[in-house]
C-alpha cells in the first residue's frame, strides 16, 4: 500500500507554481458534451478526478486526447446518455453530465454519484432545477433517469441554497434551452465564472455569473471553442498555509489573490504575512511567536471556502490558545480531527462547531487521509511536527493535487512517497 512519508519541522523555501483548478476542468471538460464541435482546454490539471471524468466522456461516445497539460475533446460521436456505475460512484462531479445531456439528447440515466464522505450531498437542487426546465425525472434502484420531450424550456429557478454544482448543472443545461432561465440565489464561486466564460466562447449566452442572479437565454446550438482553466484557489490555499506553518517565507506562482480574500484575512490575522503581486502570493513569518488563533466559519463564496477549513484547522493546532471553527456547509467534514489528535493535537467536537486549542508541538504518527482536504491538512501538520508522519489512503489526495510530492521537494521539504 502507497503511503507518504514526511519528515518534520524543515523550512521550506523557493516557489510553487499552482495548477488548473479541479473544480473548474471538471464542469468545463463536461460542457464540451453540449457540442458536436473539437474544444481545446489548456492549464487541465494531471489528477485522477480529470482522469475519471475523461474516462466518463469517453464511454460515451466522446474522443479526448490529453497530452501533458492540454486535453481535446471531440463530442461529434457521442451518441451514449448513460454513464457508467464504476465511474460515477468514484466521483461526485459525474452528476454534472446531467444537464448538458438533457439538453442535447433530451435523455440521461446516472447512478448516485460518489466522491469524499464529507456529508449527505443530495440532489435534489439540481434534480428540481431540471425539472423545472421541462425534464421528467424518475428514480429507482439503477439510478436517476431524466428526459425531456423536445427542447427544454427556460425557467425561474430558485436555488434553496447556492450550490454549485447545482448552479453548474442547471447553467449548462439552460443554455440550450428555449427561452430565458433566471437562476436565483445562484452559487458565485470563480469555478462558476470560469465555467460561464466556456460556455460563452462556446456561443451560450450567459450573463451575471459570479453574482447570486444568473441569466441565461438560450440558443440553437454551440459550437467548439478554447480555454484556459483558472488557477486552484484551493492547491493555492493550501501551500500558504505550509509555508505558514512552518514559519517558512515561500512563493506561490500562477494564482489569483482575489479568489482567496478570506484565507489570506486569516493568514494575517494568526500574525503571518502575505505578500500579493500580480499572478503571486508570497507567504513570510517573521520572528518566534506563536501562532495567533483565529475564529474560522465556513461559508459560500465570498466566505471563508469548506474546501479549506481542514488545512487552516491543522495549523491552529499549533496556536498559542483556542481557536473556534464552525463548518456550515457539510455535516460530515471533521473526520481529520480524529487524525490530528493522533499528532498531539488538542480538538473538541460539538456538533458543527470544533474548538482547537493549541499545543506547542505537535508528533509524527501513523494517519489516514480520511478525505481530499484532510489529506492536505495532515500533510501541513506533518510538515511541522517533531519526528517522522506517515500518511496512508492517498487515492483522495490524488483527486486534488496535482506532482504534489514533487512540488514540496521543490519547496524543501521532506517527503516521499513509498509503497510499504
Ligand atoms: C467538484 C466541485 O466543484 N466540488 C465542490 C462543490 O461541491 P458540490 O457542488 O457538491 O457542493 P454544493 O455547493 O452543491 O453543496 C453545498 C451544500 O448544498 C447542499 N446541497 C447541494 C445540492 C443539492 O441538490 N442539495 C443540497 O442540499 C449540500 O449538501 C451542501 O450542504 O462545492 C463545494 C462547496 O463549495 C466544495 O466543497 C466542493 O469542493
Ligand atoms: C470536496 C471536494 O471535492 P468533491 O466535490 O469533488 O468531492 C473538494 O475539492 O474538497
Amino acid at each position: 500500500m502507497e503511503k507518504i512519508i514526511v519528515s518534520g519541522q524543515q523550512t521550506l523555501s523557493g516557489e510553487v507554481a499552482i495548477s488548473g483548478a479541479k473544480n473548474a476542468v471538471l464542469p468545463i471538460i463536461v460542457a464540451t458534451l453540449l457540442t458536436e464541435d473539437r474544444c481545446t482546454l489548456y492549464d487541465v490539471p494531471r489528477l485522477a478526478d480529470v482522469q475519471t471524468i475523461s474516462e466518463v466522456l469517453q464511454s460515451l461516445g466522446a474522443k479526448v486526447d490529453y497530452q501533458g497539460h492540454t486535453m481535446v475533446i471531440e463530442g461529434a460521436e457521442v451518441s451514449k446518455t448513460e454513464a457508467p456505475y464504476e465511474y460515477v460512484q468514484k466521483m461526485r462531479a459525474s452528476v454534472l453530465i446531467m444537464g448538458p445531456l438533457l439538453a442535447r439528447f433530451g435523455r440521461v440515466n446516472l447512478s448516485m454519484p460518489g466522491g469524499c464522505a464529507i456529508g449527505t450531498r443530495p440532489i435534489d437542487l439540481h434534480l428540481k432545477g431540471l425539472e423545472l426546465l421541462g425534464a421528467t425525472i424518475h428514480i429507482d434502484e439503477d439510478g436517476v433517469h431524466a428526459e425531456s420531450n423536445g427542447r427544454l424550456h427556460g425557467n425561474d429557478i430558485f436555488l434553496r441554497v447556492p450550490s454549485v454544482g447545482a448552479t453548474e448543472n442547471l447553467m449548462m443545461a439552460a443554455t440550450l434551452a428555449d427561452g430565458v432561465t433566471r437562476i436565483e440565489n445562484a452559487a458565485e464561486e470563480p469555478e462558476i465564472v470560469d465555467l460561464a466564460n466556456m460556455l460563452n466562447a462556446m456561443g451560450a449566452d450567459v450573463r451575471g455569473a459570479g453574482t447570486s442572479m444568473i441569466r441565461i437565454t438560450g440558443v440553437d446550438r454551440l459550437h467548439g471553442a478554447s480555454h484556459t482553466i483558472i488557477p486552484d484557489r484551493i492547491e493555492a490555499g493550501s501551500y500558504l498555509l505550509a509555508g505558514a506553518i512552518t514559519k517558512s517565507r515561500i512563493k506561490v506562482t500562477n494564482c489569483i489573490a482575489d479568489h482567496l480574500r478570506p484565507v489570506l484575512d486569516k493568514l494575517e490575522e494568526s500574525g503571518a504575512k502575505v505578500i500579493v503581486d500580480a499572478e503571486a502570493m508570497t507567504v513570510e513569518v517573521i520572528g518566534g511567536d506563536r501562532i495567533r488563533p483565529v475564529n474560522i466559519k465556513t461559508l459560500p463564496y465570498p466566505g471563508f471556502p469548506t474546501d479549506m477549513q481542514s488545512q487552516f484547522m491543522a495549523y491552529m493546532c499549533l496556536a498559542e490558545g483556542t481557536a473556534n471553527f464552525t463548518e456550515t456547509i457539510f455535516e460530515n467534514r471533521f473526520m481529520h480531527v480524529d487524525e490530528l489528535r493522533k499528532m498531539g493535537a488538542n480538538i473538541q467536537i460539538d456538533g458543527k462547531n470544533a474548538f482547537v486549542t493549541g499545543t506547542p508541538v505537535l508528533y509524527g504518527a501513523d494517519v489516514k487521509a480520511t478525505d481530499l482536504r484532510a489529506g492536505a491538512a495532515l500533510i501541513i501538520a506533518a510538515l511541522a511536527a517533531e519526528g517522522e508522519t506517515t500518511i496512508g489512503q492517498l487515492h483522495h489526495l490524488d483527486r486534488g493535487y496535482e506532482d504534489l510530492i514533487g512540488k514540496f521537494k521543490q519547496l524543501g521539504a521532506k517527503i516521499e512517497r513509498v509503497d510499504q
